[in-house]
Order: C-alpha cells, then sequence, then structure tokens
C-alpha cells in the first residue's frame, strides 16, 4: 500500500480491541505530533497516556463532570460515558497547552493541536491500529481539565480512543471531494456542498 493509499483509506472506529500500541511503535506514533505544523514552534500539544487500571479513574472523573455539567443528565447516557472510557483498551487525553498571550493567534495554537491529533490518528492505522476523537460537554469542562493536569488557560481538545479496530471495522461512506473545492478566479468561490 503507498502512502497515499493509507491517509485515503482511515477511518475513525470506537469498535476496538486490545491490543493498544506500545513501546517502540506507541513512542513512534505519537512522534508523528512533533511533525505538525506549528506557527511560533510553540508545540501546544500535550499527551496523557490512560491504561490499565487507570481508566476506571477517569472514566470515574468523567461521569462526575458530566454530574456536574448537568445534573439532570440521563443514567442510561452516564453508564454508556463510563463504560467506554473504563473499557477503550487506551485513551490519549488531548491536551492544548495554550499561551493566549502569545502574539500567535489561539486559534492557530488549537489548529496545530488538531493536526498533530490527525497525524496520530494517520499513524495509528499505518501501523495496523485504530482510534476515534470524541469529545462532548465534558472536554469542555475546565474543571475536569485541571484534575487531569490541565488547569486554565490550558484546555482539553478531547480523547483519542485508541486499539486495534475489530474485524470489520469500517468508517463513514465518503463523499467524492469535488464539492470541496473550486477554482478561484477573481469573484468569490461557491462549493457544490453548499448548493
Ligand atoms: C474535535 C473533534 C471532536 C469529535 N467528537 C466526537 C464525539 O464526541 N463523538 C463522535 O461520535 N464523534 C466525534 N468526532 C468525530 C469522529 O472523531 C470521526 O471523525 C467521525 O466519526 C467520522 O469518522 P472519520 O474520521 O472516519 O471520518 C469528533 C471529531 C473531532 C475533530
Amino acid at each position: 500500500m503507498t502512502s497515499l493509499d493509507l491517509l485515503l483509506s482511515r477511518f475513525s472506529t470506537d469498535a476496538l480491541a486490545e491490543p493498544a500500541p506500545a513501546g517502540a511503535v506507541l513512542e513512534s506514533i505519537l512522534s508523528t505530533a512533533m511533525r505538525a505544523p506549528d506557527h511560533g514552534k510553540l508545540r501546544p500539544w500535550r499527551y496523557a497516556i490512560v491504561q490499565g487500571d487507570a481508566r476506571r479513574a477517569l472514566a470515574e472523573r468523567v461521569v462526575a463532570s458530566m454530574k456536574r455539567l448537568d445534573p439532570e443528565v440521563p443514567q442510561a447516557k452516564v453508564e454508556k460515558r463510563q463504560s467506554r472510557f473504563s473499557t477503550m483498551p487506551m485513551t490519549i487525553v488531548l491536551g492544548m497547552h495554550l499561551r493566549p498571550e502569545h502574539k500567535i493567534p489561539l486559534l492557530e495554537q488549537e489548529l496545530a493541536v488538531g493536526a498533530a491529533a490527525m497525524n496520530i490518528l494517520n499513524a495509528l492505522h499505518a501501523t495496523g491500529f485504530g482510534g476515534v476523537w470524541v469529545s462532548g460537554d465534558v472536554a469542555y469542562d475546565p474543571e475536569l481539565a485541571a484534575e487531569l493536569g490541565f488547569p486554565a488557560p490550558h484546555r482539553l481538545a478531547g480523547f483519542l480512543f485508541v486499539g486495534t479496530p475489530q474485524a470489520g471495522a469500517i468508517g463513514p461512506k465518503r463523499r467524492p471531494v469535488d464539492d470541496y473545492v473550486a477554482q478561484w478566479t477573481g469573484a468569490p468561490v461557491r462549493f457544490g456542498a453548499d448548493a
């Protein structure tokens, strides 16, 4: 498979089984973050790896956050999230070490974190692993972020669930890219996707 084929075949899935990547392979996967475009060399991405028994502790913090944000949150939603966070082979907490006072705009710092996470998702796929980037309102709870090691102004960009895609796992159907591309020739562009 060519590198381009790899990029064109990546998909997200939460149908993940053991094993998660470990050792030198995990290090290589994470190292792709260091290849992300990064204005000002701020390297705002941070990764907190959660595995083994720590998964249950993370799930408890996530549940506490859900209840803090919405005391009326349905129990079924709580149980679903608790189960996912405590059973995924590995969760990578996506932290953002942000510098609001810096001349590089915050948006660019956040985009760099996103680009780095995309590299990790591609690297997971390239090495036979898989994952999915999830968020939900808990990802924007400053109290949960602080509990995980990212006090304000730092924030979370979400979580990567990581493992080995189960047999038959497939991603969503893809649309052709043409509707998202236009030639600018002087007048404002319009896109098929927005017609
Ligand atoms: C910042 C961010 C947060 C996301 N949060 C969720 C989420 O909470 N739940 C979810 O089902 N998908 C979420 N997604 C989308 C999935 O990660 C994934 O992209 C989507 O299921 C489509 O799959 P694909 O990556 O194969 O196109 C999020 C994506 C991004 C970039």
